[in-house]
């Protein structure tokens, strides 16, 4: 059987006067029910504008292609009224900044019970209000009646986005999408969040497409990791495999850069220079070459395609190179 989430091919690009950014230039990635799918990469290499092409809320200047099919469901050709139907009832969003997404004039109980009528999910005021206390309750806010009645400001970070995750799989969604749900919020805020993220997923059964530039998260929550490039998959596979054995020199210096135990903290390692911008003109070639001192000729001849590697998943980068993850001094690295 399919996966509940397909996206095949996706290019997105925005365009201001004479000049196009390239955002996304060609994803394939699924989710599937009960599994978490983490989209892993830095700042810029166009995460959450795949996570937004899902939801269809890219905006009139995007222009986009390929496809994106929930459930064996085109969504890319759907017009706004029926993306709108599906967001929130099929797929719920936790966005970073749970300030965004929560209404500041509104008490957030009211907001809830606002997404319940909109999709329909309750015909009474009275049950409404019953069903937004009880999503508070499962979203581990504690006092959800307190807290019902208060105004988003009267709230810390972590539970302003226990609220926002409330609202988020109020209507049972097959799918949720959470966009760097735990950056804004502190260390031992964070743990919490990302638990209640794996009891939810349990409990509800949903599909999780989770994007975030942090190793650590990737660790603790993903089934599967999707690396991204410059608007590309570098890399993806089993989270175990992805996250110790990388098979793409990008993948490894994401890792060496972030704490890890044994593992010096450092740049991105062996990679100097900054990733290119989403208006350079990079098609052809890997966009890792100017930075990647194990590039030959080749790199800068042919697209990179995605090939599979031996212990899972695959990865675009046809050259040996020396791992400095998993075995610093070692010899070349084979697939
Ligand atoms: N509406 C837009 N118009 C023009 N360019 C955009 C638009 N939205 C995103 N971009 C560009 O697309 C590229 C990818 O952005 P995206 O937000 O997906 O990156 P990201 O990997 O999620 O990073 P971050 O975590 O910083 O958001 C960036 O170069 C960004 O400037």
């Amino acid at each position: 059987m399919s996966p509940l989430l397909e996206i095949e091919d996706l290019t997105v690009a925005f365009t201001a006067g004479e000049r196009t950014a390239h955002a996304v230039r060609g994803v394939t990635l699924s989710a599937d029910t009960g599994r978490t799918t983490v989209v892993l990469g830095e700042s810029g290499s166009g995460k959450s504008v795949t996570a937004r092409a899902v939801l269809g809320l890219l905006g009139r200047n995007a222009r986009v292609g390929g496809d994106v099919r929930l459930g064996g469901e085109s969504l890319l050709g759907l017009d706004e009224r029926a993306m709108s139907a599906r967001r929130g009832r099929d797929i719920g969003l936790v966005p970073q900044d749970p300030g965004g997404s929560l209404d500041p004039l509104r008490r957030v109980g009211g907001q809830i019970a606002e997404v319940l009528r909109a999709h329909r999910v309750r015909n009474s005021r009275a049950a409404r209000r019953e069903l937004a206390l009880e999503l508070l309750s499962q979203a581990g806010v504690p006092e959800p009646g307190r807290v019902a009645r208060s105004y988003p400001h009267e709230l810390s970070g972590g539970l302003r986005q226990r609220v926002a995750i409330a609202a988020a799989v109020a209507c049972g969604p097959r799918l949720l999408i959470a966009d760097e749900p735990t950056t804004a919020l502190d260390m031992t805020v964070q743990a919490q969040i990302l638990a209640l993220f794996q009891r939810l997923q349990r409990e509800l059964g949903m599909a999780l497409l989770l994007v975030t530039h942090d190793v650590g998260v990737a660790r603790l929550m993903a089934s599967t990791v999707v690396v991204m490039y410059a608007g590309r998959v570098v890399e993806e596979g089993p989270a175990a495999r992805v996250l110790d054995r990388p098979a793409h020199p990008y993948t490894a210096a994401l890792l060496a850069a972030q704490p890890r135990p044994g593992i010096p903290r450092g740049e991105l390692a062996g990679l100097p220079g900054l990733p290119p911008s989403a208006t350079a003109e990079i098609e052809g070639r890997c966009a890792l070459v100017p930075r990647c001192p194990y590039a030959v000729a080749a790199c800068s001849a042919e697209p990179p395609l995605l090939a599979p590697v031996a212990a899972g998943g695959s990865a675009a980068c046809p050259v040996p190179w020396p791992d400095p993850v998993a075995a610093p001094g070692a010899g070349a690295r084979t697939r």
